[in-house]
């Protein structure tokens, strides 16, 4: 049975630029303990979540409001400082750019990381298959990532995380940096597996798309679910993802 629960999850950044350079604070700091100072960001702050097969979750809130943070932690790419995450179902996150590759890597060796990481067998007919959908040219295979630009690099990651179905779907802000065709083709290949996940989870900021697409919407504020409004009548499951670009 696939399903998503959070309780009372909370995940703090420790804050490393927040050093303090003044020796006699930080001295000072240590014995007072000033209650204003903080190491930390609370991104995700006491949150409880259930979703069971068929939700479709929309996660909306202001710029910083922990919508990507809450997507990572879901994604296991995060463990939560405290409170409980338990998935039931395998996940595939599109979380943007950064997501888990080493751009030192030949694009094949990533490709083959991301999938052993998804426990499948990178075999070379599964990398060309993923390849082919890339439409870029078979000699970049063997290019480090760091010298793709962000479509290329988006197109490789694109292709490699929607190969396999997914029980639980995670789609943070996505395709902004593709051109027209790759959009077309990849909204395509995205409508699919949204239609076979079980649970999926969108973060953005388009209201009208997250009422088409949702059966709830979670606002955030500060890491807190600040409301949760079910969508009425049950939403048709369209996803007009095109219109989440930019
Ligand atoms: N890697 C990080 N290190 C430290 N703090 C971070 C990091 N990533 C996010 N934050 C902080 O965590 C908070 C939540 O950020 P998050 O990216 O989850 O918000 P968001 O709702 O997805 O924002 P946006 O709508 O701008 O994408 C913000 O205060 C942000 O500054």
């Amino acid at each position: 049975m696939v399903s998503i629960s959070l309780r009372n999850v909370c995940l703090d950044y420790p804050l490393y630029g927040a050093y303090d350079f003044s020796l006699k604070r930080r001295l000072l700091g240590q014995l007072i303990r000033e209650p204003g100072e903080m190491r930390i960001i609370r991104a995700v702050d006491n949150v409880t979540i259930d979703a069971e097969a068929g939700a479709r979750i929309g996660l909306a809130g202001p710029n910083g409001s922990g919508k990507s943070t809450l997507l990572r932690l879901i994604a296991g790419v995060y463990p939560p400082s405290s409170g409980r995450v338990t998935v039931r179902g395998n996940v595939v996150p599109l979380l943007g750019l950064n997501a888990g590759v080493n751009l030192d890597f030949v694009a094949e060796d990533n490709i083959a990381l991301l999938l052993r990481i998804s426990g499948r067998k990178p075999t070379r007919s599964v990398i060309d298959a993923i390849w082919a959908f890339t439409e870029l040219e078979t000699r970049m295979q063997r290019v480090p990532l760091r010298m793709f630009s962000s479509g290329m690099l988006m197109r490789v990651l694109f292709a490699t995380a929607t190969a396999f179905p997914a029980d639980i779907l995670l789609l943070d802000e996505w395709l902004s940096v593709v051109d027209e065709h790759f959009a077309e083709k990849a909204e395509m290949r995205l409508l699919n597996l949204v239609s076979q996940a079980a649970i999926v989870i969108i973060a953005s900021h388009d209201q009208p798309l997250l009422r088409r697409t949702c059966t709830s919407i979670i606002n955030l504020d500060h890491g807190r679910i600040a409301s949760t409004i079910a969508v009425e009548p049950p939403a048709t499951h369209a996803f007009g993802l095109r219109e989440k670009r930019a």
